[in-house]
């Protein structure tokens, strides 16, 4: 089968970065195309699930200086859709006082002006009752910070997309890009051409990327989304206003961890650890490793005593990680109008409205609204393998 439309650009992956950036070309009046492999909504990827966090609170400048926009680009949809996306909770940053990642975070959200609060040991149970904070820790709160209603967020932004001529195909795997002036895409389905291609398949990145010649460094983990049952239901409720939390990196293995308040399923905290075990985007459920759960329940035993310290429900979700936690957002270096965003390290899903708005603008060839320096694939040299 051979589609006669030419489309003004191909979106292939309708995560939450795809799904942003096909809303912003079809808001541009282009005439776009977005396909995905599986029947939406799905699971399989990276953007499922009820929640996710929104914060300004970042180690670097250029994160919490996107977020600026980013928040106004949010309630902006919300409010062409008449929905809510976000909920407003707070964060609540903690780790030990001294060290080099809690004054990055504390330093970078002064620099900012951040809206923030910050804690003390005589203070913090005051504030946060039901947690402990441990010796030698420092805290402080993301005033702004909440959550997304992530689920809600995709149908959103896709039904935006299609009320705005948008054509979204799933159940439509691509399997072959043909480079050129005209790009050719072909799918389980059909043979499509655009004058642009976008690629934002998550953690199928470099089995797309492999039909256009580039491999990047990235490595995809698979999560395992853990919930905790509360004790006395309602002690670490959003509606109580709850905060989501994360404690800041360091030395010590149970420091990567984050948990937000109970919503999506009454009574339970949903808390996480960074950190997975490698897998295969296309055999996730392989990967059996629960070793992280070990960490969780100390943790939880020991700072959360309104919990159980027994996982309740455990999902799963994949990151894609750069070697430096920093996204990808470049073009291909041999075919300008093949533009990619990819490694979204666990911490993407905030940022969709500002990456659709990027990828946006770099296929239609414009000056990004951002400097995209820490984001463009020179970064990694020797470690991108361009078969060109
Ligand atoms: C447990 C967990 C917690 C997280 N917490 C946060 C958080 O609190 N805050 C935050 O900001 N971010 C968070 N993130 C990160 C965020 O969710 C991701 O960065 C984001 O969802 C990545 O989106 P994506 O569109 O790149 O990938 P995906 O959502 O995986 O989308 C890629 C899509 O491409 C499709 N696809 C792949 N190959 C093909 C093909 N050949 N043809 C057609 N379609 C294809 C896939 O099926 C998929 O739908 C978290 C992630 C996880 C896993
Ligand atoms: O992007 C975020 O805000 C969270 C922080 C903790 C780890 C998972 N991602």
């Amino acid at each position: 089968m051979s589609s006669e439309v030419e489309y003004d650009c191909i979106v292939i992956g309708a995560g939450v970065q795809g799904s942003f950036t096909a809303y912003q070309l079809a808001k541009r009046n282009k005439k776009t195309l977005l396909l995905e492999q599986f029947v939406l909504p799905h699971t399989r990827g990276s953007s499922h699930g009820q929640t996710r966090i929104i914060r300004k609170a970042y180690e670097q400048d250029f994160y919490t200086q996107m977020m600026d926009e980013c928040y106004k680009l949010w309630s902006q949809l919300e409010r062409e859709a008449g929905v809510t996306l976000y909920r407003q909770t707070g964060l609540l940053v903690m780790g030990p006082e001294h060290s080099d990642s809690y004054l990055l975070y504390k330093n970078t959200m002064e620099r900012n002006n951040v809206p923030m609060v910050i804690l003390t040991p005589e203070n913090f149970s005051q504030h946060i009752p039901n947690v402990i904070l441990a010796e030698g820790d420092g805290a402080l709160v993301d005033i702004n910070a909440g959550v997304l209603y992530a689920d809600r967020a995709l149908k959103t932004v896709q039904g935006q997309f299609q009320k705005l001529g948008g054509v979204i195909r799933d159940k439509e795997k691509v399997t072959d890009i043909t480079p050129g002036p005209v790009v050719t895409v072909s799918t389980s389905a059909g043979v499509y051409r655009a004058k642009s291609l976008v690629i934002t398949v998550g953690p199928w990145a470099n089995k797309l990327l492999a039909h256009i010649g580039l491999q990047l460094p990235l490595e995809v983990q698979k999560i395992n989304v853990c919930y905790w049952e509360e004790k006395v239901p309602g002690t670490y409720d959003m509606k109580k206003r709850f905060p989501c939390f994360l404690l800041t990196e360091g030395e010590e293995s149970d420091r990567h961890i984050y948990g937000l308040p109970s919503n999506e399923y009454p009574g339970l905290v949903k808390i996480c650890y960074h950190i997975g075990s490698e897998t295969d985007p296309d055999h996730r459920d392989k990967q059996t490793d629960r070793s992280d759960i070990g960490i969780l329940q100390r943790f939880v035993a020991r700072c959360f005593p309104g919990l159980i310290p027994e996982p309740a429900v455990v999902e799963s979700c994949m990151y894609t990680l750069t070697p430096d936690s920093h996204f990808v957002l470049d073009c291909h270096p041999a075919y300008s109008n093949i533009v990619f965003g990819a490694g979204f390290s666990g911490h993407g899903f905030k940022f969709g409205p500002i990456i659709g708005k990027l990828l946006c603008e770099l296929s239609l060839g414009e000056v990004p609204s951002y400097d995209l320096s820490p984001f463009r694939i020179r970064r990694f040299q020797g470690n991108t393998k361009s078969a060109l």
